[in-house]
């Protein structure tokens, strides 16, 4: 067979020039990438191995070695795990088939018109990200990747300089797994140093289960533990090698937000060791983005995303759960509703609540942090899990109008005014957006706090909660203000009831005539301090807000007529009354009063029924006034 030439994706080969140019201060970064590889290789081999046992042949034990040639500047990370074979080796290494490097190109594009040199930017990236596979270009100038499939015979060797291609031949090889050959640029020659890769391991990959040896200078030492990390007890490892743990187990880069490390005994035993990130994950509203949790049975790996072992509202949680009670050759579809799995996803759930709860009771500030990560995938739970709501509720934060920190609801319910009975919040798009709405008017003026929601399942859980501490929730777009029963502070401005305009009634009636359908009622607002007008839902229909939202995703599709408010001291509606009550200029009242319900429709974020009528009511009107 002939040797053959293939062409990076595009991507990939953009990737590379700035990997290649980067002067990466650290770029020993490149070890953990492929010693992280070559453990994954050896895990998934183990895993299918539990069922066909045959293809570990006589070589049982798995292991990686770093082998240095010091006269060919030459370095190999090999390893005895699944291998490649072509298609593999086409598919995964000439590819962005990874979710690092593919969140790398998307920031890099990104930031493309921020400040900095290209360099520095492309660095930072570098660092937060990780590039895989290709980190082994910031030190190589040629690459060769000989790796034969656990199974097959054939092995292959796949060949590149990074810059644009990389050819693929049959080759041979005794036994199966990957040899990484990496060629060392001149300013790498230090990597061919037995004493400093012993200790990029020890720093990096210390915690990784096989052994890893170095051989070079005459020697062959194995550098790391291989003790698996979580069967060591808490006070034998350290914040680095939980942090580098995390990194490896996560593909992450952040450091973690908090560690749960514990070993549950009774009836069930499975040993835990979760992170919770201190970065949002750029992919965490993708539908198809998977659990992160790893299972493992008595040490040996399972599966990357076992989908049963967390609920989908905790899926920012990372980490690997290591069961002692599961059968070793559980088959991924024997997880499904397997009793033990169901207890061990209870106690797990059971952890990282009870953890929140102490976070956000001694380090509001830290607690703060994370809310604004992961909250919108907490709240899930609340709608999801009728069985979390209560302890959901309770770690649940908001934004609201009394400035600009979080509020739980305990704190929301322990200040509401005398006479309040209901949790009061409006929901939109924006901070912005919402804390400007017209609703609030009232409410603001009477001292009375009211939740601001800006996330989409905000109108998806609020209904399915009844009360908290027998509160209801209530939006103020919706049905009556009932502010009256509220008693105002006693240092909030005096309230002066001002009189609604005379004749009120009479243009309540008109315009009721003329708008017809178009609103379900034209009422007298007790909600309005400074505008003219503003749209509520009648009590018991669908909120504004979700109403847009479902009409965005196609699934309403006739538009709910509203209740149209008026606020009765306004100037505009006095005027307006009294023209009415005056006879006459009916026409003009009646054209006023479509420009006052497409206003409040703008106001909402709605869109008007009839744009071209509105733009000649509004020029005929401007037209008037000049
Ligand atoms: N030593 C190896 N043995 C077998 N397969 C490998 C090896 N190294 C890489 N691969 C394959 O190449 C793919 C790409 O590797 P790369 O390091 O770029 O990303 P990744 O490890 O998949 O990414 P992530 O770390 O985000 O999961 C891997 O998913 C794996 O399938």
């Amino acid at each position: 067979m002939q040797m053959e030439r293939h062409g990076f994706q595009a991507e990939v080969s953009r990737l590379l020039d700035i990997v290649a140019h980067s002067l990466y201060s650290d770029k020993s970064v490149f070890l953990r990438e492929l010693i992280s590889n070559a453990s994954d290789a050896c895990d998934k081999l183990r895993y299918l191995a539990l069922t066909e046992p045959g293809l570990l042949k006589d070589d049982p034990d798995f292991k990686v070695n770093i082998t240095i040639d010091k006269a060919g500047k030459k370095l190999t990370i090999a390893d005895n795990g699944i291998g490649m074979n072509r298609d593999d080796l086409i598919n995964n290494l000439g590819t962005i088939a990874r979710s690092g490097s593919a969140k790398f190109m998307e920031e890099l594009a990104a930031h493309k018109s921020t400040g900095g040199t290209e360099d520095q930017k492309n660095l930072s990236l570098i660092g937060q990200f990780g590039v895989g596979f290709y980190a082994a270009f910031m030190v190589a100038d040629k690459v060769e990747v000989l790796s034969r499939k656990a199974g097959e015979d054939a092995a292959w060797l796949w060949t590149s300089d990074g810059k644009g291609e990389f050819t693929l031949a049959p080759a041979e090889k005794a036994g199966r797994g990957t040899d990484i050959v990496l060629h060392l640029r001149d300013d790498a020659s230090d990597y061919l140093d037995a004493g400093r890769l012993a200790s990029i391991v020890a720093k990096y990959s210390d915690h990784i289960q096989l052994p890893i040896h170095v051989t070079g200078d005459g020697e062959d030492r194995k550098v790391n533990q291989a003790a698996a990390l979580w069967t060591r007890s808490k006070s034998d490892v350290s914040e680095e090698q939980y942090r580098d743990f995390y990194r490896h187990v996560a593909h992450a880069f952040d450091d973690p937000w908090a560690t749960l490390h514990f070993k549950a005994e009774g009836k069930i035993e499975y040993t835990g060791l979760l992170f919770i990130p201190s970065t949002k994950p750029f992919d965490l509203f993708n539908p198809d983005r998977k659990q992160a949790l790893k299972l493992y049975v008595k040490r040996v790996f399972i599966t990357d995303h076992c989908e049963e072992v967390l609920p989908h509202w905790l899926r920012f949680v990372k980490g690997l759960v290591d069961s002692e009670d599961l059968p070793l050759n559980i088959s991924r579809e024997m997880l499904q509703q397997n009793p033990i799995l169901t207890k061990i996803r209870a106690g797990l759930v059971k952890r990282v609540l009870g953890e929140l709860a102490k976070k956000a009771e001694n380090d509001a500030a830290a607690y703060g942090e994370f809310w604004n990560n992961f909250g919108a995938v907490l709240k899930e739970g609340i709608y999801e899990d009728a069985e979390q709501r209560e302890p959901l509720l309770k770690l649940a934060r908001f934004r609201s109008t009394k400035g600009d920190g979080l509020v739980s609801l305990a704190d929301y319910v322990g200040r509401m005014k005398e006479g309040q009975n209901a949790i009061y919040y409006i929901s939109g798009d924006s901070l912005e957006a919402v804390s400007k709405s017209a609703q609030l008017e009232g409410y603001r003026a009477k001292g009375v706090e009211v939740l601001l929601l800006t996330d989409p399942i905000d109108e998806f859980w609020i209904p399915s909660v009844e009360k908290f501490e027998g509160k209801e929730f209530k939006s103020v777009t919706r049905g009556g203000a009932d502010l009256d029963q509220v008693k105002a502070d006693a240092d909030a401005k005096p309230e002066e009831k001002k009189p609604a305009a005379e004749g009120i009634d009479n243009l309540i009636a008109l315009m009721k005539l003329s708008l017809k359908d178009a609103v379900k009622d034209v009422r007298l607002s007790s909600r309005l301090t400074d505008s003219a007008v503003c749209l509520v839902a009648e009590e018991g229909d669908m909120d504004m807000r979700l109403a847009r939202l479902l009409k965005q995703h196609r699934q309403l599709d006739a538009t709910l007529p509203r209740v149209l408010e008026i606020n009765g001291s306004h100037p505009l509606i006095a005027a307006l009354s009294k023209a009415v009550s005056n006879g006459g200029k009916n026409d003009a009242v009646t054209d006023a009063s479509w420009l006052l319900l497409d206003q409040a429709k703008l106001q909402e974020g709605e869109p008007l029924n009839d744009p071209a009528s509105f733009g000649q009511r509004l020029a005929t009107m401007l037209q008037k006034a000049f």
